[in-house]
Order: C-alpha cells, then structure tokens, then sequence
C-alpha cells in the first residue's frame, strides 16, 4: 500500500477485508468521495479522494519480519454513511473477481489432539474471526478419531464440487490424512484404481494448513515460518503453489501418498518408538529422537534410485526454493503438458539382478555401475550397504528444529526428492550430521553421507540367505561369519512417512509433479523489498 498527498492506493491483493466503522472525529485517517474511483489502468488497485466523515477500515496485511504476516488497518472517512456502503460493497465485489482466486466456501478439519492440544482453541480465536473478516463460509469438522477426515472425503459425504479448497487445524499427520483423502475421491470418482505405477490424478481444490502440530514442516517449508495468523492470510488473500507429491507401494501394492518424509532407520525408529508417547506432545519427537541415537542401530539394504536428468538439479547446488522458483515454474509447465494425456512414465521392465560389480563398502560409497539394461532409463543406479539412516524429502521439510530444513536446497515443485543416505558410523558422526542438519551447514564433506536428486527409488532390506554374498566380499563365507551376518541382517527397521508408521521395509516411491495445490506462495526471498515479494510471487495472478 502506498499513501501520497490525499490518495491512497491499496493494492487489493493484499486486502484481507473490509468493514464499517465508527471514526473518533481526531483520527488521521483519509477519507474519500464522489471523486473517488477504481482506476482501471492499474489492476488491483483502488484509489480513494479525500472528503467527510463516517467511515470504513480495510484491512491490509503487513510483514513484521521472519516471514510473518500480520493485518494492518487502514481506516477511510466518507461524508455520507451511503457513500461508505457503496464502497463497501465495491471492494467486497473486486475481492470476490475470479482473478483473485480466493476462496469463498472451505471445509475445516480441526484435530483437537494435535501437538500441544490448543488446535481447537487457535482456530476459535485466531483463525475464525479472520476468516469471517474475509466473508469465507466455513464448514466446522472436529475430528473424532484417525482417519475420521480422511473418512468422509474418500466417502464424498463434503459434496466437495461446491467448496474452494479443505482445510487442517492441525500437523503433518492431519495434512497426510486430507491429502490421502482427497487424491484418493479424485482418482475413485475418475473410476480410477489406485494400484502398481498408476498416474494419480490432481485434485481442483487447494487445501491449506493452519500449523497446530508437532513438526509442521510442511506450514514452515511453504510460508518460511510456523504461525496461525500468516497461514489463514495465505488462505484468504487465495495464494495457490503447486507440490510435489510421492505414491508409495509397498510390496508392489500402493499403501499411501506423502509429501514430507520417507525415513528408514533412524527417523523410522524415533517416529515407531514415540508413537505411544503422544501424550508427551512434540517432545516426543526430543525423547524418542535421543532413544534412536543412542542405540546407534544400522540396517542392511539395498536402494535403487533413478537420478534426476537435469544434472545441474543436485541437493547440494545451493540454489534455494523461494516463492516464484525458476525451477518449480519450469517443472510446472512441462508438467501440464505432458498430464493433459494419459502418460504412462518410463520405468523398470525387469527385476534387478544384482550386479556382480556392487560391492559392500562401510560407507557404501561404491555406486554400482551404470545399469543401463537392466531399466529403461540409464539414470538407473543401486547402492548396497549398512545404513543408520535412508531419507528420502521432496521438500526441504523446513521446521522449528531445522530451519534449513534437512535438505536446504529442495524444490516444493520440481518433480523431484532428494535422497539422503547415512552409511554406518559412530554416534560422534551421526551426530555430526544431525548437527549440521539442524543448523543447515554442509553436509557434503561427510563421507558416510551420500545425497541425490532422483524421480523414484525403491528400497529392500538385505535378509535373505542370497544376499549375504552381496554384503561379503568373501566368494565362501564362513560359516561363523555367515551366522554373525544372518543375525544382523534379520534386523530391520520400519519407515516413517509423514509420521505415519510403515512396517513392511521394502517399499517403491515415485514422485508427481506439482499433484495437488496448497494456499500458500512458498517461501519469500527475504533480500526482495516487499512490493518484489508482491509482485513476484503469486501464481495465481501469472494465470489470470
Ligand atoms: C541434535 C539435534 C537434532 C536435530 C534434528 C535434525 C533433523 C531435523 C529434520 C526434520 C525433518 C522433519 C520431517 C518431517 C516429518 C513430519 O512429517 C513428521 C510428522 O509430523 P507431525 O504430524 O507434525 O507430528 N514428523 C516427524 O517424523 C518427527 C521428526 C522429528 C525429527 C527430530
Ligand atoms: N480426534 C482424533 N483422535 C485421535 N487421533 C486423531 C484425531 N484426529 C486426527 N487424528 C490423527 O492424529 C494424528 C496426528 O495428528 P497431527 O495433527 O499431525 O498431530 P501431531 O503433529 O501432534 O502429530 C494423525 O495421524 C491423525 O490421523
Ligand atoms: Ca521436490
């Protein structure tokens, strides 16, 4: 917003509302008549002439700092309480335009168990009145048990062609159930089977989170911070960004779709071993998180992964995702090109032998050789090993314990997650990485650490009696060696995905591009002034 002389321009993008009000007669607020016009030359943008009394505020967003936004009112005297109705009015209808692409009907889902149990009372006063500000009918759901949400869209008992977008008060885990819900109505009401390397379809509506969880990376890694006010505004000003999402199989059966992470090995064990702490609330994730470390557990396995095919996208490139990415544009638009046919993607056509070359080392830091052959696509590598910890992230899963985020450089959009292998090292090197994890310092020196930008990967733990030769260099293992190694071997871990246990080890994932749109712009650059930040960064307006 800008005020020069006796005009003031607002830009309507930022507009959260508009009311009437009262003006104590010595307030300096502007005020405006018949003069007054909305300048068409300039989109979005109002101009007011000043004149008389009674008034009206409308209410404008402000950033504080650290990615916050806040509402800021501007109040405006009118001679006749008329004059104030009817602009009034006309603001409310350049708000309501389709080219603003804000919402008008949602649907809130509030977990009142989530993180410190305050998501029904943030939303009450917090969240509603801004929402009743913005003129947003709302549909309340508190939820009742796990799945309750999930429940009722798979069920479609939301008639969700009527509504803008869904919405969660509440975590990632809150999130993963309306995301798994909704995708999976989208492909039921396509006749659509969601099976081996089916091609999910993209939902029409957004969903937005207000963060009330325990990690809320998702809420962080989106809008640059954790904060109720600054995620309704996104909701209500109508921001829209595409992210990418990933379909997991387990078994060659799909189980789930997430967009967080997927973690073996020690993220697993943590989330397995806090998951009857709920009642801890977020210092489970401290407690359990300890536990893990101390036992210091490693996982035989084996992970195929096919490497990303633009070679200058690498998790360590230090290029940041910040709203109106380059990247995520790119990968968006290629996308909605090749989705407008039924696209069958490239991918394996035979089971994997494993190559006589793929040797185990420590680190693991043999890849074996390009196995081009064996796929259809030569980006195709397999690593075998001991491993502490298998993350894979399609966004830079941002939060309060990592700003940086554990894998800083990650797209929201790009079609592709970074894969973060951990071999086995002692708990000082661990610590190391979880250290430089949390304070985003380089991690690529490590050398049990190996990171990738890759399109699918698929992991299977090392337990049959076929793959001791595969973990041994030795061609006749002895037979003490081979009872030391069957024992290690039969251990396994469990997946966390978006916090949600997975307990069969062996799982394939495959990323889609930019699948479902949330209210939110990613994050802004923070060294752009804030009419850049306006201007470069929402979506919605590129498609208007
Ligand atoms: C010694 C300092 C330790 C620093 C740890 C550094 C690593 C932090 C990476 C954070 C990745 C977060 C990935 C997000 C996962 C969430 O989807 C999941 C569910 O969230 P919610 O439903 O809100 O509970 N959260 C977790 O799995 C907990 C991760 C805890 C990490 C320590
Ligand atoms: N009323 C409820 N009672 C119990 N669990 C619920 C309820 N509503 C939702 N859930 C489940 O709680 C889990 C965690 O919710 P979430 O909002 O992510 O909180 P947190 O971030 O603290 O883990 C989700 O998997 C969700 O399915
Ligand atoms: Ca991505």
């Amino acid at each position: 917003m800008y005020l020069s002389g006796h005009e003031a321009s607002l830009d309507l993008r930022e507009v959260v509302g508009v009311k009437a009000v009262k003006i104590p007669a010595k307030s300096s607020t502007l005020s405006f008549g018949k003069n007054a016009k909305v300048d068409e030359n300039v989109p979005y943008c109002i101009e007011m002439q000043p004149i008389g009394p009674l008034g009206f505020s409308v209410v404008i967003i402000t950033r504080p700092g650290n990615h916050r936004w806040r509402c800021k009112q501007v109040s405006f005297q009118c001679k006749d309480s008329s004059l104030c109705h009817q602009w009034i009015t006309a603001i409310k209808e350049a708000l309501k335009s389709e080219a603003f692409c804000r919402p008008k009907k949602l649907v809130v889902f509030v977990n009142p168990f989530s993180g410190k149990k305050k998501a029904v009372k943030l939303y009450r006063d917090k969240v509603l009145p801004l929402f009743e500000l913005a003129d947003i009918h709302v549909t309340y759901i508190e939820t009742e048990r796990q799945n309750h949400a999930r429940d009722l869209l798979v069920q479609n008992s939301l008639d969700l062609k009527r509504i803008d977008g869904l919405v969660c008060v509440g975590g990632d885990g809150m999130f993963s159930e309306v995301l798994n819900g909704l995708l999976t109505f989208t492909a039921h009401d396509l006749h659509i089977e969601e099976m081996d390397r089916f091609e999910p379809v993209a939902p029409d509506i957004r969903i937005g989170i207000i963060p009330a969880g325990s990690t809320n990376t998702i809420v962080y890694t989106t809008t640059g911070t954790s904060d109720v006010v600054t995620s309704t505004l996104h909701i209500i000003l109508g921001d829209q960004i595409g992210i990418d999402v990933n379909s997991v199989n387990v078994n060659d059966q799909f189980v789930r779709y997430s967009v967080t992470l997927l973690g073996y090995g020690y993220m697993g064990d943590l989330l397995k071993d806090s998951d009857n702490k709920r009642w801890m609330g977020p210092s489970r994730y401290s407690w359990s998180g300890t536990k893990s470390f101390l036992a210091n557990n490693a996982y035989y396995g084996e992970i195929k992964y096919r490497l990303s095919s633009n070679s200058d996208s690498h998790p360590t490139d230090a290029v940041k995702c910040y709203s109106g990415c380059d990247i995520c544009s790119m990968a968006g638009q290629s996308n909605s090109r090749s989705t407008s046919k039924v696209e069958i993607s490239a991918g394996r056509d035979t089971d994997l032998q494993l190559d006589e070359q793929s040797d185990f080392m420590k680190h693991s830091n043999s890849q074996s050789s390009d196995l081009s052959g064996s796929y259809s696509d030569s980006n195709w590598r397999t690593v075998i090993g001991k491993f502490v910890a298998v993350n894979s992230v399609t966004m830079s899963c941002s939060c309060d314990l990592s700003p940086p985020g554990m894998s800083p450089y990650c797209h929201l959009g790009d079609g592709c997650m970074d894969l973060i292998m951990v071999s086995q090292c002692s708990r000082i090197e661990f610590l190391k990485f979880l250290l430089r994890t949390a304070k985003g310092e380089e991690r690529k020196n490590l050398d049990f650490i190996q990171m990738h930008r890759v399109k699918e990967f698929s992991f299977r733990p090392l337990t049959e009696d076929s793959d001791l030769l595969s973990i041994s260099s030795e061609e006749n293992i002895p037979q003490s060696k081979k009872v030391k190694l069957k024992r290690q071997t039969s251990r396994t871990s469990v997946w966390n995905c978006d916090g949600e246990v997975i307990d069969q080890p062996k799982i394939s994932v495959r990323v889609h591009c930019q699948l479902v749109k949330l209210f939110a712009r990613g994050v802004e650059d923070p060294s752009l002034q804030d009419d850049q930040k306006r201007n470069c960064c929402s979506p919605s307006f590129d498609n208007s």
